[in-house]
């Protein structure tokens, strides 16, 4: 196929850059310990210093894939598919999210939330960032929020997010893997002085799974 063809393609989300896709056990957030498949989307532009996939940040290192092709694979691991990235919703979602719908597919968001919400979602996880806030239509239709604590500044941003997600959503404070060692002891007395917050841990990292 021509460049050009592709990246139309792509720009209509019927290929999708795949950076990775496995079959594993939701670590994080209110589905954590459920069995999923996740289909991680490459492409990224908001840059958060502690990231851990900044392999999937650059588009251009994963292979456009037919989008189709994706969910017929995905759907043969599990019911429950997890989208992430990268920033899934740097791409046009409407594709993807409807195949997997019509294969009745419990279909699930991990975003920043950062650019515009595109697809159908049985959840959406918000985990937004300082550096691209989210757009208003996420904090609207979020199921989760999830804020990541690097440092105590970061429970102010918190509070900031939870005043903007609209009123079931779930509040989760998660501990950035580097230094959980140090910022989990204050994620624990801040919970218990605010308890409208849950705790949130990276459960897969300690599983040693993907
Ligand atoms: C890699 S991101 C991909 C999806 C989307 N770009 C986002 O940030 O929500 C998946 C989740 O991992 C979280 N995350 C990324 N790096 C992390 C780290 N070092 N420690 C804890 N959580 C991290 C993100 O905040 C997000 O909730
Ligand atoms: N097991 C597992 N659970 C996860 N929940 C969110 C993840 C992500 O990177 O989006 C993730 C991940 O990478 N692995
Ligand atoms: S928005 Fe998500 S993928 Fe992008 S840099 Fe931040 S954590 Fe990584
Ligand atoms: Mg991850």
């Amino acid at each position: 196929m021509k460049k050009e063809q592709i990246e139309k393609l792509v720009e209509e989300g019927k290929m999708l850059p795949l950076m990775e896709e496995f079959y594993t056990i939701q670590g994080e957030g209110f589905h954590k310990g459920t069995a999923a498949y996740f289909i991680r989307i490459g492409g990224c532009d908001v840059g958060c210093h502690w990231c851990d996939v900044k392999e999937s940040w650059d588009a251009d290192k994963h292979p456009p894939t037919v989008t189709e092709k994706i969910v017929d694979n995905a759907v043969k691991y599990s019911d429950t598919v997890v989208i992430t990235g990268g920033e899934p919703l740097t791409w046009d979602m409407t594709e993807i999210t409807t195949r997997l719908k019509e294969k009745n597919a419990k279909i699930h968001i991990e975003t920043s939330g950062a650019y515009k919400l595109t697809g159908i979602w049985d959840w959406i996880c918000l985990s937004p960032k300082k550096i691209k806030l989210p757009q208003p239509e996420v904090y609207e239709k979020a199921n989760e929020l999830k804020v990541i604590i690097f440092n105590k500044h970061d429970f102010k941003f918190a509070e900031e997010q939870a005043a903007k997600v609209n009123k079931d959503c779930i509040l989760y404070l998660q501990p950035e893997w580097s230094v959980r060692e140090k910022i989990i002891p204050l994620i624990v007395d801040y919970v218990m002085q605010n308890p409208k917050w849950k705790v949130s841990l990276q459960t897969h990292k300690y599983l040693n799974i993907p």
